[in-house]
């Protein structure tokens, strides 16, 4: 072990795991664990730490002297320095191995529960292009690389459209390319770039709070239809307008081009009225027959296609036979409730965000859809005993919670309960494990089955069912 300006040098490590955050794991030689940036289990690695607690250092490769069977060449030219796909750079069997392990090793010791055979996590037929919703931020402070800073250049266009660098608030990439969104994305973001470029508009600096242009947000939907959504910090009708209109018809494919001009001190768009330039403010998204209506603010899941799969999971794990009365927990915008309804007597969806809840109960009445309802609220006040009072004890509960898990009082409610089932869906295996944990005095898991809904990076969503004991 050596040291270098404080820090230290770990030489010849294995990599032999890929862990949460999607960092690799390799362990040092005084037992502490090792997190590594852009290295794939099965490398040997020379490191330099970064930070060092007391069971772990955090790393940054230096040299590679064994490269893994398990290395592709990632696709993207900006791997390494765009925070967005960091598996990118293996093989997309090893990413579903280490995802399905990563589930595996959290039940097993965060839960410490008797498990069944764990069902292979189900893969993404898409490995590329598969998000329907992209964000990207206009900069006038682009990230230089290293090249580029050490050639002593002078770079006089500092524009740039892309991604945030990760860890840095006022950095933003500027894309070439990104395989994230089917086309016309990319060719969406490269026009809207060039042709404000050329009207000479001013790009976003986040440290003076000054500049025309923020976002671009481009949603797709299985149906063929695009949203767009331009973020300003001021008004400028004339410049606004020229953009648009610009934008209009090089992409008559359109069907919501939509502004906001927004002058707070973040971008976020909840807050703020959504202008519709032309079209409808408003995109569809189908799913066996269903339709889902989606504005600029809908929570919809960003892949599609799996999110298909995944819900027919939930609905095979649910097993309803007509008769059942269920619970659908964060609902979001009713999208479970409404898959499952056909099968069952009733739904109840509950959700925090009233908006989505709006959203929620406008496309069950599209769907005609009539055996569901949707309550708003904090689900550990409204998931009270005065709510199970008014809408009676549930057969089967559908959960799907955010990445803390649920609310101790909410998984409280749930034992006393006693829902003959539970099917708890979860995007964080972590706080899923920690609430079997104590679900585990009444349920029994039953299945467990991982599935990636987001390829090239470390996020896995796992379904599990519970059944009373
Ligand atoms: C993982 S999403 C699930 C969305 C939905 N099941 C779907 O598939 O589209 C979690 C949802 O929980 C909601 N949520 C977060 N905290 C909540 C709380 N304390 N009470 C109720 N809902 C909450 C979020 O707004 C979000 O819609």
């Amino acid at each position: 072990m050596a040291r270098k300006n404080n820090r230290q040098i770990l030489e010849n490590l294995e990599v032999v795991d890929a862990g949460a955050k999607g960092k690799a794991v390799a362990k040092a030689e005084d037992g502490r664990v090792v997190f590594i940036d852009n290295a794939v289990p099965g490398d040997i690695v020379t490191v330099q730490t970064f930070k060092k607690k007391k069971a772990f250092y955090e790393a940054s490769v230096l040299s590679t002297s064994k490269y893994s069977e398990r290395r592709v060449e990632p696709v993207c030219p900006h791997f390494g320095v765009c925070g967005g796909c960091k598996w990118q750079n293996m093989g997309y069997e090893h990413q579903l191995f280490f995802k399905q392990k990563e589930v595996e090793q959290n039940l097993k010791r965060i839960g410490k529960i008797e498990l069944p055979e764990i069902i292979p996590i189900l893969g993404s037929e898409k490995q590329y292009f598969y998000r329907n919703k992209m964000e990207f931020s206009f900069s006038d402070n682009k990230w230089l690389t290293l090249d580029q800073i050490r050639s002593n250049e002078i770079i006089e266009n500092r524009n740039a459209l892309g991604f945030h660098i990760p860890g840095m608030w006022d950095k933003i990439l500027d894309l070439d390319i990104c395989y994230l969104q089917a086309d016309p994305s990319n060719a969406i973001r490269d026009f809207v770039k060039a042709k404000a470029e050329e009207l000479n508009l001013s790009f976003f600096n986040t440290r003076h709070q000054e500049g025309f242009l923020r976002t671009l947000m481009i949603r797709t939907s299985s149906t063929g239809e695009i949203m767009v959504l331009l973020q300003f910090f001021h008004e400028d009708e004339e410049n606004r307008k020229l953009l648009l209109e610009a934008v209009a018809k090089e992409f008559p494919q359109i069907t919501s081009l939509l502004y906001v001009i927004n002058s707070k001190g973040n971008d976020t768009l909840y807050d703020q009225e959504i202008n519709v330039f032309y079209g409808r403010d408003h995109i569809f998204e189908e799913m066996e027959g269903l339709k889902f209506k989606i504005n600029a603010k809908s929570f919809y899941q960003t892949n599609s296609e799996q999110a298909y799969e995944l819900y027919k999971i939930t609905r095979d794990f649910a097993g309803m036979n007509g008769d059942e009365l269920v619970f659908d927990l964060y609902t979001g915008t009713g999208t479970i409730a409404q898959f499952v309804a056909k099968k069952a007597k009733k739904v109840i969806g509950v959700e925090a965000v009233p908006d989505a809840i709006e959203a929620a109960k406008q496309n069950a009445q599209l769907n005609n859809i009539e055996n569901v309802e949707f309550y708003v609220g904090d689900m550990k006040k409204v998931f009270n005993d005065e709510f199970i009072t008014t809408h009676g004890k549930p057969d089967i509960v559908i959960t799907d919670p955010p990445r803390d898990g649920m609310h101790a009082d909410v998984v409280a409610q749930l034992l006393n309960l006693s829902a003959e089932k539970i099917v708890y869906v979860s995007c964080n295996s972590a706080t899923q494990a920690r609430d079997l944990a104590i679900l585990d005095s009444k349920y029994k898991v039953i299945k467990v089955q991982p599935v990636d809904m987001f390829p090239q990076t470390h996020h896995v969503e796992n379904v599990v069912l519970l059944e009373k004991r």
